[in-house]
């Protein structure tokens, strides 16, 4: 009974998904004819290990980042049935099924099962499991496709993510701009945390930000610039200084003396004549709404001509009354000329009027960004200090889905493999454990999976690390360091001790130094080197044997 408690205070502190779409229901059918098909067989009971793993990287990368952890653990805390549950469940299973199958599925929670994972957040590769479920086989199937979907998505957007940042590099601004073109609600408010977890810095996204506390941020869009027809529209012109003891009186005169004096600048006489009255009365109102922190979308007419200038007009004013600004956002165009040449009009305005902060003003650039975009403008040079990225960013366009799998790897003990004719798809059975072995430079070197019952690695002594299927992929390696890569984060009922629920921040510090440990030619973008994933040779010669005892023999005629 002291257990079942523990399990309850265990469930009130983990919490519920974050997706209150997420149920038991949210489930393939077939999970649900398997598991009366379970039950009627009387293998309901039957203690199963399953694995969830991927079998390919994304992105035709060498490696993923894992996400998604937190959200299966507090469906698995919250895992249960309903009573309007079971109800629909009657309508869509044939009318044979029997009544008590149903009152069985109304008692079942979660008690039993236990969850070994590897720490969200982590750099993870191919075969390795990323969870290990273990319990009676009815549920542990019903966990497929939540698992699936909760993990598949988080864990391509976050690796996503950390492919952008790679990138950008790590003294650029990322600002996730994706809500408006994600799939859907879920899609949008998934992105945004799991971009965060991945090494962005910020959302646009004010949904997430309250959620999860993440800092949001944002400009303006070109419909406010277009809003406005002309300066006369700015009836109130008073402005406070920043030192609160003095007003201007006319904050619009005196951003249009700084126009003309911009104008007068002979250095700048090749960039514009007259520019957009309407784009400068948007400028001037939005300063005079964000004094502390202006920033002008300067893409609406023509950058050079008239953003630019009559955003440095009314930066300028804004300065003479005490107040720094922030910066501008280009949304068309070529981004690295025009960073480059925005970069220079905003050096020589310092130079010119001995103001200070005007070469530093931040230069944001949006519009259909990806990685290859910022790895193009890294190569041709550009002054972008922060990127706002949406679209690509979001949906992956680059890789709509990553495969992640779960498969059973052990019932009642007895280990089980899936074979195939592609060897990618031969699943690695046995209940195992995995390590991650350092080498003397602080690098990981290669992950290796044992059998449960072996001998763990141990720092200093030489390991024979064998590839899964093929026989002359092998080497000898001394781990400087060895790493357990499994723990436990649900323990059900069992009285295990229990792995805390990492924050979003640690698990986004996780993430960043699990790449820092990882050799730069694994992470490059273009035709990165493998990481091995090995196994020890005893699970080896395991694999191979229980391979050709379930494999039929062919016969030729
Ligand atoms: N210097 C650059 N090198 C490589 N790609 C760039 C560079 N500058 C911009 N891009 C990218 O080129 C694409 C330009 O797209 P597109 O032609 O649709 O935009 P645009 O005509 O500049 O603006 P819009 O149609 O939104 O007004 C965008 O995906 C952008 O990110
Ligand atoms: O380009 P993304 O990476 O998706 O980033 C988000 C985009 O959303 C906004 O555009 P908006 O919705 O105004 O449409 P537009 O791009 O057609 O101007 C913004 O100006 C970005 O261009
Ligand atoms: O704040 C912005 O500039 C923004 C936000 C979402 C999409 N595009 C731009
Ligand atoms: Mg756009």
């Amino acid at each position: 009974m002291a257990s079942l408690e523990n399990g309850q205070i265990r469930k009130a502190e983990i919490g519920k998904t974050t997706n209150p779409m997420v149920s038991g229901l949210l489930c393939d059918m077939y999970q649900f004819t398997m598991a009366y098909a379970y039950w009627k067989a009387g293998k309901h009971l039957d203690y199963a290990v399953f694995d969830l793993f991927h079998r390919k990287n994304p992105f035709r990368g060498e490696y993923t980042i894992f996400a998604g952890l937190e959200e299966c653990i507090r469906f698995t805390a919250n895992f249960h049935f309903e009573e309007s549950e079971i109800d629909y469940l009657r309508t869509i299973l044939p009318p044979t099924c029997e009544d008590a199958f149903f009152q069985y599925l109304q008692s079942i929670d979660c008690s039993d099962v236990k969850i070994y994972a590897i720490p969200e957040g982590s750099v993870v590769f191919p075969r390795v499991p990323l969870i290990r479920v273990e319990g009676p086989v009815l549920i542990a199937q019903l966990l497929e496709t939540p698992f699936l979907n909760l993990v598949n998505y988080a864990s391509l957007v976050t690796t996503n993510a950390a492919r952008h940042r790679q990138v950008a590099g790590n003294e650029k601004i990322l600002v996730e701009f994706g809500l408006r073109r994600a799939q859907g609600p879920d899609g949008g408010i998934s992105a945004s945390k799991y971009c965060y977890m991945g090494g962005f810095d910020a959302t646009s996204n004010v949904d997430a930000g309250r959620r999860f506390g993440i800092p949001v941020r944002g400009t303006h869009s070109h419909a406010f610039v277009s809003s406005f027809m002309g300066l006369e529209e700015i009836t109130n012109r008073s402005l406070q200084y920043s030192s609160g003891r003095q007003v201007c009186n006319d904050f619009v005169s005196l951003t249009q003396e700084w126009l003309r004096k911009l104008q007068a600048v002979s250095s700048l006489r090749g960039y514009f004549r007259e520019t957009n009255r309407s784009e400068l009365a948007a400028f001037i109102s939005y300063a005079m709404s964000f004094p502390t922190q202006f920033q002008a979308l300067v893409d609406t007419f023509d950058v050079l001509r008239s953003g630019i200038p009559n955003f440095c007009a009314v930066a300028l004013a804004l300065n003479e009354l005490g107040y720094k600004s922030l910066g501008i956002r280009l949304d068309s165009g070529d981004l690295a000329y025009l960073s480059n040449e925005t970069r220079k009009f905003f050096c020589i305005v310092e130079d010119e009027f001995a103001v200070t902060g005007f070469k530093e003003l931040i230069i944001t650039a949006s519009n259909d960004i990806k990685e290859e975009t910022i790895d193009a403008l890294n190569k041709q040079g550009h002054e972008v200090d922060s990127f706002g990225i949406g679209t690509h960013l979001v949906t992956c366009s680059a890789q709509p889905a990553l495969g992640c799998v779960y498969k059973l790897v052990e019932i009642n003990k007895h280990p089980r493999m899936k074979l195939s004719q592609d060897i990618e798809k031969v699943t690695i059975p046995c209940k195992k454990e995995a390590f991650r072995l350092y080498g003397i430079e602080g690098y990981a070197l290669l992950d290796i999976m044992k059998g449960e019952n072996e001998l763990a690695p141990k720092e200093g002594q030489r390991l024979l690390c064998r590839h899964p299927f093929s026989e002359s992929k092998r080497a000898y390696v001394v781990p400087q360091r060895v790493e357990q890569l499994f723990k436990c984060f649900w323990a059900g009922n069992s009285g295990l001790p229990q792995e805390p629920l990492p924050s979003l921040t640690e698990i986004r510090e996780r993430c960043k130094a699990q790449l820092k440990a990882m050799r730069s030619d694994h992470l490059r973008g273009l035709n990165p080197t493998p990481y091995k994933v090995s196994v020890t040779a005893s699970l080896y010669e395991f694999i191979h044997s229980l391979w050709l005892s379930e494999a039929p023999v062919g016969e030729l005629r």
